[in-house]
């Protein structure tokens, strides 16, 4: 097969207490996490905001010991993979390309064309694909392909999302299967998945074809676990004022602790490692929701991180990318049918895109958060949730 390059995309986190307002800015900055009409409001903004939410943002990675274990766990990954790509005989490098923390992707550019690799598949950490997770990795990796001639030289192919994987699904059913027969009665406890949000705009009007990709996995795991458990599904980690994707994990949790259900399972979804959100938020706060609603035996499925079975599901998804043709960045989009990455883009030629409702009202709200803030001393999106 020839000497291939890795990158795996991933979201990264701070690592320490220090980095989580530069972190949160460089993710507040990113015009597919908040979109905008005007793209030269998008600094300000992301100042803004970033500023108002760290000390809440601090508090929380405080919680699960002062900063993220992102960077620690794809780094462990990365190395178990490209271990197991040699052990098939593969001479093969790994790389990470976190997309707001370090390792950036800009650096893991860097170091793929110092080792003048010419084999490249691009693997996001995200099983289902998002405007605003994968969506992003890959519009900065376009650009940094348009900026740079040389990168022409890589033959390399896109993994868009892989959530079908059949190893994937197998480690999944595992971990789940682990935990429920933790319980006396394994088949009562009801798997609760819990999948990372994003605004309803994002699938209603920008075409992400999140909602549907994450639906369709939650299927298929159950498929593969082949119990009769009870399942839901719903969203956590709301930001921000406007409409996310419902049910919000924290109302499943308190209907289903009215309808008299005592056990559950939460499977984290969208990420294949232990994070923030799975740490702090289902551990600490969604599970105080959960015993409040009666719910007394509440226990989380553990992330993916290096279970071999999910090492396994790499490897055959680069051995799978490196047979096919390649896949490009500028095809993604396409494949993805009508996905809008790029709304900004064509407000450049024209308000064309009035769809986007939400871009305008965040605006009018970044604005309207200002000079509120310069009168009052106290902003207004501390008053609608946002900090
Ligand atoms: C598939 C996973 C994720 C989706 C979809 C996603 C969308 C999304 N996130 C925000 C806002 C924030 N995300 C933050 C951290 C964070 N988010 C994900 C994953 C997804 N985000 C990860 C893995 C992490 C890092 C976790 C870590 O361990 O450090 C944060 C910062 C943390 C906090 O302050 O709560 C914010 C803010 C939006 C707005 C969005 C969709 C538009
Ligand atoms: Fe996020
Ligand atoms: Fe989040």
């Amino acid at each position: 097969m020839g000497r291939i390059g890795v990158l795996l995309l991933n979201l990264g986190g701070p690592d320490q207490l220090e980095d989580v307002g530069p972190f949160l800015f460089n993710l507040f900055s990113d015009p597919e996490i908040i979109r905008l009409p005007f793209p030269w409001l998008q600094k300000p903004l992301a100042w803004f905001i970033s500023t108002r939410r760290t000390k809440l943002s601090q508090e929380n990675y405080r919680q699960i010991g002062g900063g993220s274990p992102l960077r620690q766990i794809t780094e462990e990954q990365a190395e178990a993979l490209e271990k197991q790509l040699r052990t098939k005989g593969h001479e093969a490098k790994v790389y990470i390309g976190m997309r707001y923390w370090h390792p950036f992707t800009e650096e893991a550019i860097a170091r793929i064309k110092r080792d003048n690799i010419e084999r490249l598949v691009i693997l996001p950490l995200y099983p289902q694909f998002s405007i605003s997770t994968s969506g992003s990795s890959f519009r900065l990796l376009q650009r940094l392909w348009q900026e740079d001639p040389k990168l022409e030289k890589i033959e390399y192919t896109v993994i868009p999302s892989w959530y079908k994987q059949p190893s994937y699904l197998q480690a999944m059913a595992q971990l789940i299967a682990q935990e429920l027969d933790k319980f006396p009665n394994p088949d009562a406890v009801h798997v609760f998945f819990s999948a990372h949000g994003v605004p309803k705009s994002y699938v209603e009007e920008a075409g992400d074809p999140y909602q549907q990709e994450i639906e369709e996995c939650t299927a298929l795991i159950m498929q593969t676990l082949d119990r009769p458990n009870a399942h839901t599904l719903a969203y956590q980690s709301r930001v921000g004022p406007v409409e996310w994707l419902q049910p919000y994990t924290e109302d499943a949790l308190k209907e289903l602790g009215a309808q008299g259900v005592e056990n559950i399972a939460v499977v984290p979804i969208s990420f294949v490692s232990e994070h923030i959100e799975t740490l702090q938020e289902i551990d600490i706060e969604y599970r105080e929701v959960a015993e409040e609603a009666g719910i007394h035996h509440f226990c989380r499925v553990p992330a993916l991180n290096t279970h071999p079975v999910f090492i396994q599901a790499m490897v055959d998804l680069v051995e799978e990318a490196v047979k096919n043709p390649s896949l490009k960045l500028s095809q993604v989009t396409q494949m993805k049918k009508k996905v809008r990455m790029y709304p900004q883009e064509r407000w450049e030629w024209g308000m064309t895109t009035t769809a986007e409702v939400w871009n305008g009202r965040l605006a009018m709200l970044g604005f309207l958060a200002l000079v509120i803030e310069l009168i009052t001393g106290r902003g207004l999106l501390h008053f609608v949730g946002i900090l």
